[in-house]
C-alpha cells in the first residue's frame, strides 16, 4: 500500500546544531502514528518539515507522493495541522474564525457540526481573546479537521485540555482514522499514545530509534511497559 506520509532521510540543523539526522518514517492511510520524544528531540521540527512549513537541509518529506516543501501551498490547503500554539483572529468568535479559514481553503463545510464536536457550540459571539487555553486548543483541532483532510499533523494536541476534552479529541481522531485519515501526532504522554496510536516511534538523536505497536508492547511487557519505553528514551538521549 502507498504511504500517505513519507519522510525519507530528513536532516535539519539550526546554527550548526543537528536536530534531525537522516530521519525516516512512513504513514499509511487510516494510521495513527505517535511521535514520542523528550523536550527538544525535534518532534515539532519534523512536523513542520512534513507539512512544508520548514525546508529540510537534506532528504524529503512527501504527502500523497508530493514533495512537501516544493508543493507547500497545495499541500497546506489539503492537510490539517495543529503545530505549536494555534493563531487566531483574537477579536473574532470561534465561528467567525472557522468561516475565515473555510473561505481561505475555498470550501464550505459544516461549521456548526465541527464546533459541536469539540464542545464549543455555545461560545456564541465571545471573542477568542477571552477563551481559555484549552478552548483555543479545541478550536485549533476543529480548524485542523474541518475540511476532512486525508492527513492530519497534530503537535501535542491534548496540551491544555481537560479530561473531557482529551476523551472527545481521542474519539474524534479514532473516528477520522477509521474513515481513512492518516494522523501524525506528537505527545509526551505515553498513556495517551497507548490509547490512540497504532504505531509509536521514539525520536531521539535525530531519528526514529525504535518503533512499536503499543498494544503489542503492553501485551509483552505488562506493567513494565512504561518503564521499558522510558528506559529506551533515557538510553537514547544524547
Ligand atoms: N527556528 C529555530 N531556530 C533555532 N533553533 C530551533 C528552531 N526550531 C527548533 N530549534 C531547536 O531545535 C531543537 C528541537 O526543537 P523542537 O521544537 O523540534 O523539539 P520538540 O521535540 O518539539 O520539543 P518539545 O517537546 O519541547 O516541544 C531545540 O533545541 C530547538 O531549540
Amino acid at each position: 500500500m502507498d504511504a500517505v506520509i513519507e519522510i525519507r532521510e530528513v536532516s535539519k540543523s539550526f546554527q550548526g546544531q543537528s536536530v534531525l539526522e537522516r530521519c525516516s518514517l512512513n504513514l499509511q492511510k487510516g494510521e495513527i502514528y505517535g511521535l514520542l520524544g523528550v523536550n527538544g528531540a525535534g518532534k515539532t521540527t519534523l512536523m513542520k518539515i512534513t507539512g512544508g512549513f520548514q525546508q529540510p537541509d537534506e532528504g524529503e518529506a512527501r504527502i500523497d507522493g508530493r514533495d512537501s516543501w516544493e508543493h507547500r501551498e497545495k499541500i497546506q490547503s489539503r492537510i490539517g495541522s495543529l503545530i505549536e500554539t494555534p493563531i487566531f483572529y483574537e477579536h473574532l468568535s470561534a465561528r467567525e474564525n472557522l468561516e475565515i479559514h473555510m473561505a481561505y481553503m475555498g470550501q464550505n463545510r459544516d461549521i456548526t457540526g465541527a464546533l459541536e464536536q469539540v464542545g464549543l457550540s455555545r461560545t456564541g459571539r465571545k471573542p477568542v481573546a477571552k477563551f481559555s487555553m484549552g478552548m483555543k486548543q479545541r478550536l485549533g483541532i476543529a480548524r485542523a479537521m474541518l475540511h476532512n483532510p486525508d492527513c492530519l499533523l497534530l503537535d501535542e494536541p491534548i496540551n491544555g485540555l481537560d479530561p473531557v476534552g482529551i476523551q472527545e479529541v481521542r474519539d474524534i481522531l479514532l473516528a477520522l482514522a477509521e474513515r481513512g485519515t492518516a494522523i501524525l501526532i506528537s505527545s509526551h504522554i505515553l498513556s495517551e499514545m497507548e490509547q490512540l496510536a497504532h504505531r509509536v516511534g521514539i525520536l531521539a538523536q535525530g531519528k526514529i530509534v525504535e518503533e512499536f505497536s503499543p498494544s503489542m508492547m503492553r501485551a509483552q511487557y505488562g506493567e513494565d511497559f512504561e518503564k521499558y519505553v522510558i528506559d529506551i528514551m533515557r538510553r537514547k538521549q544524547v
